[in-house]
């Protein structure tokens, strides 16, 4: 097994010449001291084994900066490893293919792995598990995946020598990038986590991505929120995306770009897809129809945004299996990369999509649907919208995917939530065992 580590090779001391023996103290005391300096040593080579030596699988205490979360140890290669992603990967069907999943463990993930797999298609899964909510409801839809037949390496997408290794053991087709920092208010929190993921780990792929051959084709997560401050609705794919209002949205606008310059240098075909605030079961416990479900449950009172002159804060709620159709369709109609060796032979395909319901519904509707599924009436705070990411309303046109993907939403909000409010009280046990 090989122990793949971020840490510092300089935290280790590398100058055991300093501990020089003739000038110990130690040596000149009596004989009777050497019971107590033994025991002193044996505490200390114990504390060094546990510090270098403790299991990878065990989660390493919490970083205090989230951002450095990828500092944790993973352990992963040799035979046992390598065939593990290979059956993973495997294509069970003729015309099947084998698609690379980061963030597997992540709510769109999961279920974009599961319908994958589902149909015959070979799915290996990538996660590093960190901590910005709940990791155990993590593991919880890793076990998911693993009794369908998916390997979920754990592992971080800046480690190019993991990235590197998995191209080696299997010649992916396509890779489904789905992993990210998410969340548009905890930028304000967290900045540099941003980076570390949606701009440094993208690229990281990217780059491994060009040197694979074959190069897969690339269907990724952006956001609906590139739209930022506009006010022109419905957003259309052709509207302008330069003022974002947050960083997190900035950092997706960047991977547009930074998809566009992949694409055009090394051949590479890339697929954005504009989510719009997916909902539904096995969600996001960051987000907030799920933790409303929660505070509802709880009795604790909820935040409801409002704009100025109590104008209306919006959303178009998209459900989780729409999405997963969305993905379907851009991994199916994905063309070849064209590039290999690191250059491209031709033009390659560069898309970019709005994945949404094309029905925006008010956050105060959404709460009243909840408290109707939950049959608990919920104590609104009404608050202005605070200046801290959140725009006040999204509104995707879809005409473009429709056309190019076949894709066409299904689930209407309520709907959705009566499927994610099932889901929630069964997983936490009618609420008592609260979501963290
Ligand atoms: O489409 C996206 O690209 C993004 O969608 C999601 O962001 P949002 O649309 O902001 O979802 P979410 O936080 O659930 O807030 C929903 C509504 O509740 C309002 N809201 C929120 C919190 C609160 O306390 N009160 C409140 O009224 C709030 O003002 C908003 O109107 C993803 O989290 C993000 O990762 C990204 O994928």
């Amino acid at each position: 097994m090989k122990q793949m580590s971020h840490l510092d090779d300089d935290d280790v001391p590398s100058t055991p010449g300093k501990f020089k023996i003739d000038k110990s103290p130690y040596f000149h005391r009596s004989t009777r001291s050497l019971p107590k300096l033994a025991f002193w040593s044996l505490l200390f080579l114990g504390f060094i084994f546990i510090f270098f030596y403790r299991s990878p699988s065990s989660p390493s205490p919490v970083s205090s900066d989230p951002s450095r979360r990828s500092l944790r140890t993973y352990s992963w290669g040799g035979p046992a490893w390598e065939k593990r992603v290979r059956s993973s990967a495997r294509v069970r069907t003729r015309r099947g293919v084998s698609v690379l999943v980061t963030g597997a463990a992540g709510f769109v993930g999961t279920h974009v792995s599961s319908a994958l797999k589902r149909r015959g298609d070979g799915v290996l899964g990538l996660d590093n598990f960190n901590d910005y909510y709940d990791p155990s409801l993590k593991r919880a839809r890793q076990a998911l995946l693993e009794r369908s037949g998916i390997f979920v390496v754990e592992g971080d997408i800046n480690d190019a020598a993991l990235l590197r290794k998995l191209f080696e053991v299997v010649p992916f087709t396509h890779v489904m990038h789905l992993a990210a920092q998410a969340g548009v208010r905890y930028a304000m929190e967290n900045p540099s986590s941003y980076v570390h993921s949606n701009i440094a780990g993208f690229v990281n792929l990217l780059e491994v991505c060009k040197s694979a051959n074959p190069q897969p084709a690339i269907v990724w997560a952006s956001s609906s929120s590139v739209y930022g401050l506009n006010t022109k609705v419905p957003f259309s794919e052709k509207d302008r995306t330069d003022q974002p209002a947050s960083l997190y949205a900035a950092t997706k606008k960047a991977g547009e770009e930074i998809a566009h310059t992949y694409n055009h240098i090394y051949g590479l075909s890339l697929t954005g897809l504009r989510f719009f605030t997916v909902y539904g079961p096995w969600g996001r416990p960051d987000m907030a129809y799920f933790f409303f479900t929660k505070d509802i449950l709880r009795g604790k009172a909820i935040s409801v945004f409002e704009g100025a002159n109590h104008g209306t804060v919006a959303r178009d709620f998209t459900y989780i299996d729409d999405i997963v159709k969305g993905c379907l369709g851009a991994l199916d109609t994905a063309e070849k990369s064209t590039g290999s060796g690191g250059k491209k032979r031709g033009a390659a395909q560069l898309r970019v999509f709005n994945l949404g319901n094309t029905s925006p519904v008010p956050v105060t509707h959404l709460v009243s649907i909840l408290e109707r599924l939950l049959k608990v009436k919920a104590k609104r705070n009404i608050m202005k919208l605070p200046r801290n990411g959140d725009v006040q309303f999204t509104h995707a046109n879809i005409s473009s995917a429709q056309r190019e993907l076949g894709y066409k939403p299904t689930t209407d909000l309520q709907t959705g939530l009566k499927k994610f409010a099932r889901w929630y009280l069964g997983y936490y046990k009618g609420g008592k065992k609260a979501a963290s």
